[in-house]
């Protein structure tokens, strides 16, 4: 089982490591971090969501920002449409599971914002449907994807595919992805910076 478990740690860094070689890829998440970091300048906000794992990881990404990463700042604001159960549950039972996002995001994004979508497949409609509310409401909108990158990479402002085809190991590169922004976001805000 030893070796069960090392072989899936490799996995796992060997995602990042391609993701560690893939210039491209690292530009598109420089594009995003030098556009979060705008956002407090602005008045504005990060909003994500995902389902299932990516759910989580956007309610991370969010309390990162608004509690703190690395060192104490004032609250930098951001919002995950994942965790407010009476939003969920009243939307879900009256519009439908594929709204819970849009509808959210329509009432509570405003015009400068930058919505992130979260999804291993990116063909999760509710993201979907979220990107189509942003885009009529001025919101940038980013894909964390992996696979081929679904639909949403294809609808989506900017797409961070990850390159590989497995869901967990695509997770962990989103969660490696999201706190690297964070790091950004309040180093940058609030800190020296980075280089
Ligand atoms: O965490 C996992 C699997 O690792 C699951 O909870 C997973 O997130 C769920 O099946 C999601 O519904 C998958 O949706 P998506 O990544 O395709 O958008
Ligand atoms: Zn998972």
């Amino acid at each position: 089982m030893k070796n069960y478990i090392k072989e899936q740690i490799k996995l796992s860094y060997e995602t990042k490591q391609t993701i560690y070689k893939d210039e491209e890829l690292l530009e598109k998440i420089v594009d995003v971090a030098q556009k979060c970091v705008e956002l407090y300048r602005t008045d504005k906000k990060t909003i994500l969501a995902g389902n299932g794992g990516s759910a989580a990881d956007a309610q991370h990404i969010a309390a990162e920002l608004v509690g703190r990463y690395g060192f104490d700042r004032p609250s930098i604001p951001s919002l995950a449409l994942t965790t407010d159960t009476s939003n969920l549950t009243a939307i879900g039972n009256d519009y439908g599971y594929d709204k819970v996002f849009s509808r959210q995001l329509e009432g509570m994004g405003q015009e400068g914002d930058i919505f992130i979508g979260i999804s291993t497949s990116g063909n999760s409609k509710n993201i979907l449907n979220a990107f189509d509310s942003a885009k009529k409401k001025n919101i940038l909108t980013v894909a964390l994807v992996g696979k081929d990158g679904g639909e949403m990479a294809k609808k989506a402002d900017i797409a961070l595919v990850i390159p590989s085809d497995s869901t967990p190991r695509i997770q962990e590169s989103h969660i490696l992805i999201g706190h690297i922004l964070c790091d950004i976001i309040e180093k940058e805000t609030f800190g020296d910076g980075v280089n």
